[in-house]
């Protein structure tokens, strides 16, 4: 019971671990995208006079807490004056020209873009709002200007926001669950008391009875000598058999109490332990489900960033101990941009699923492969030699070359390029994952389609 309960803290307090670390990714998210819409504000500052004052109070807020309350006036107030010019622009040919109501993607929208575009791929959000998180990465592609890409900047915001809701819900219903099971600790420390002072209480019974017989006897031996009546004796001798055998009576009748009240509650208390136990079940399969989710990318159905960086965490103390090679590969699809250019991101996404689950085909059972973001995959290989991985990774590279991609029934040709990296003494995850992306950059600059050990 202690071991488990022991077993149950834990996973709690790994749990909220967990959720404070996303909470603070989030944090970092919501940072990156105030950056990110001041950006966009300063581009679109001095576009038009109308427009400019709800941009001036835009930033003004931003700059302080974020309050969505104070937040949705002002951006709606933005949106109407940006409609009201489109409409008059619309209406009159002659300023079309000037109005830059839907100012087309020019050297700044397409950096906005690509920032806003990174921001959303980096983003690990609950598995309930994947595909909301899917559904904007699309659009922030295929923002055709500013004011797309503005209200993507809001939707990203709205996703934020709810994350960090949802991420404060899930620690709320956790500490609930913590102080239900105390409540149940508290209840059964209870009952052990309890029964402690009955045990008490029934040693005291006992040490009375022999008390009470202890009395008598020396009673009757004192009549015995006192008494020379052998009536009278008989009398004396009747009465304290009576009154003995009132004692055992009474103390067998308090006993008999006694065991049916604590049969009762060792009872409700095996009833409050069976109903603990299915509630820890259930709360623990419904724990471990969410843990799942969280560590999937929903889209592949293959482990996500999340999961790399716990595999890679344990990875790394495995061979802080046992020295075993540890090395870790960046696998980033070839021109992957141009595939949703010319096929559309459905076609992407369908690529970046075949491409997933040959990965997962096609590595060694001790081999683990993540989907890192957007179009990056990473495997990492434990207590396999540098020349073994290298191997694994060519052959990845050459399923990847070979898979059979078909568009209007012309053959579509997709390669990715691979940077591998093991760790060295003194090294650090981040430190190997740097080199692995940087051998990755030296493998697109030698051609792409190649596999380079950094
Ligand atoms: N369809 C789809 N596209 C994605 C997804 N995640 C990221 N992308 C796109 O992947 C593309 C990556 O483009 P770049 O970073 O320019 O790289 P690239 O075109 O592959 O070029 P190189 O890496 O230099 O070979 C961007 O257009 C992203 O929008 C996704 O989940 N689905």
């Amino acid at each position: 019971m202690r071991l488990e309960n022991q077993v149950w803290e834990s996973k709690y307090h790994e749990a909220v671990e967990r959720l404070t670390r996303e909470e603070a990714q989030w944090r970092t998210a919501e940072s990156l995208l105030r950056q990110l819409v001041a950006c966009l504000g300063h581009i679109a500052h001095g576009a038009h006079d109308q427009v400019d004052p709800h941009i001036e109070r835009l930033s003004v807020a931003l700059a302080g807490p974020m309050e969505p309350l104070a937040l949705e006036p002002l951006v709606n107030e933005l949106a109407t004056a940006i409609s009201a010019l489109g409409e008059r622009s619309a209406g009159n040919h002659e300023d079309r020209s000037i109005a830059i109501t839907r100012p087309h993607r020019n050297e700044h929208g397409s950096s906005v873009q690509s920032s806003l575009s990174r921001l959303v791929e980096r983003i690990v959000v609950l598995p309930r709002l994947a595909d909301r998180a899917n559904e904007l990465r699309h659009d922030v592609a295929d923002a055709g200007d500013l004011v797309a890409l503005a209200a993507c900047g809001d939707r990203l915001a709205d996703l934020v926001n709810e994350q960090r809701i949802g991420l404060q819900r899930e620690i709320d219903a956790l500490q609930a669950v913590l102080r239900h099971v105390t409540n149940r600790l508290d209840e059964m420390s209870g009952y052990m008391s309890r029964e402690l002072a009955d045990q008490s209480v029934g040693e005291a019974n006992g040490q009375a009875l022999d008390a009470s017989v202890a009395h008598e006897m020396r009673l009757l031996g004192e009549a015995a000598l006192e008494i020379d009546d052998i009536h009278e004796l008989r009398e004396q001798v009747n009465h304290s058999l009576e009154t003995i055998a009132f004692c055992f009576r009474d103390f067998r009748d308090r006993e008999s109490a006694r065991l049916t009240a604590y049969r009762e509650r060792a009872e409700k208390m095996r009833q409050r332990i069976e109903q603990l136990e299915t509630e820890r079940n259930t709360l623990q399969r419904s724990l471990e489900r969410e843990h799942e989710l969280a560590q999937t990318d929903t889209m592949i159905g293959m482990p996500n960033r999340l999961a790399y960086e716990k595999r890679i965490e344990a990875a790394f103390e495995n061979w802080r101990t046992d020295g075993k090679p540890l090395g870790i590969a960046a696998i980033d699809i070839d021109h992957f941009k141009s595939i949703n250019d010319t096929y559309g991101h459905t076609a992407g996404d369908a690529v970046l699923r075949i491409i997933g689950q040959a990965l997962m085909k096609h590595v060694r059972p001790c081999d683990f492969v993540a989907r890192y973001g957007g179009e990056e995959f990473i495997v990492i290989f434990e207590g396999a030699e540098e020349a073994e991985a290298l191997q694994v990774c060519e052959r990845l590279r050459g399923k990847i070359q070979h898979l059979a991609f078909h568009a209007s029934r012309q053959p579509v040709r997709v390669t990715a390029s691979i940077g591998l990296a093991y760790f060295q003494a003194g090294d650090t995850p981040q430190a190997v994952f740097n080199r692995a992306d940087l051998a990755l950059y030296t493998a697109k600059n030698g051609g792409r389609n190649r596999c380079v050990m950094g």
